[in-house]
């Protein structure tokens, strides 16, 4: 059953600094979601830690981290019916070297660098999207935005 959902996306730095490449990534977002918030953020390594938290015990998390504090990203919260889904099928999957070859027309297909400046991110469910987005728009009334939308 389709689904008015919200999710979180975040481009990441090395795309960031690539006026073309956020060009293009931007274009594809406003024809398929509503943009319910942006903002431009340099995250910091407290920000970094509770957003990836899940990731702690991994053998790239401090790649990780260095990465994503390393320059501005863009977060982005994204309305559409399963935005969670749709986003994720827009990004492709994590791991680029496969991607470029499989999924060559999606975000990480087109501007990944890497298994870790894979361009983009995007929350797996709408539960993870609410506590990523409050990581990133703190102020964000969930339950305001959804009395305007009733079919969430
Ligand atoms: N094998 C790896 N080597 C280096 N970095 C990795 C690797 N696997 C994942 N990462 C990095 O960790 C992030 C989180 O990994 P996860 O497995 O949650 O992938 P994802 O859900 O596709 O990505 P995201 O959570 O960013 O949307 C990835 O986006 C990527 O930047």
């Amino acid at each position: 059953m389709n689904k008015l959902q919200i999710t979180l996306a975040v481009i990441k730095p090395h795309v960031v600094k690539n006026l073309f490449a956020l060009e293009s990534i931007q274009k594809r977002i406003e024809c398929e979601f509503e943009v319910v918030g942006i903002r431009e953020v340099v995250i910091s390594r407290e920000m970094a830690e509770r957003f990836y938290a899940e990731h702690r015990s991994k053998f790239f998390y401090n790649r990780l981290l260095s990465f994503i504090t390393s320059g501005p990203s863009v977060a982005l919260i994204l309305a559409a019916e399963n935005a969670v889904s749709k986003w994720r099928q827009i990004m492709g999957p994590t791991k680029v070297y496969k991607t470029i070859y499989s999924e060559p027309d999606t975000i990480r297909g087109q501007f990944g660098l890497s298994d870790t400046r894979n361009a983009c991110h995007g929350s797996d469910a709408m539960e993870s999207a609410l506590n990523e987005i409050n990581v990133f728009f703190p102020d964000f009334d969930f339950e305001e935005w959804r009395k305007n939308h009733p079919t969430l």
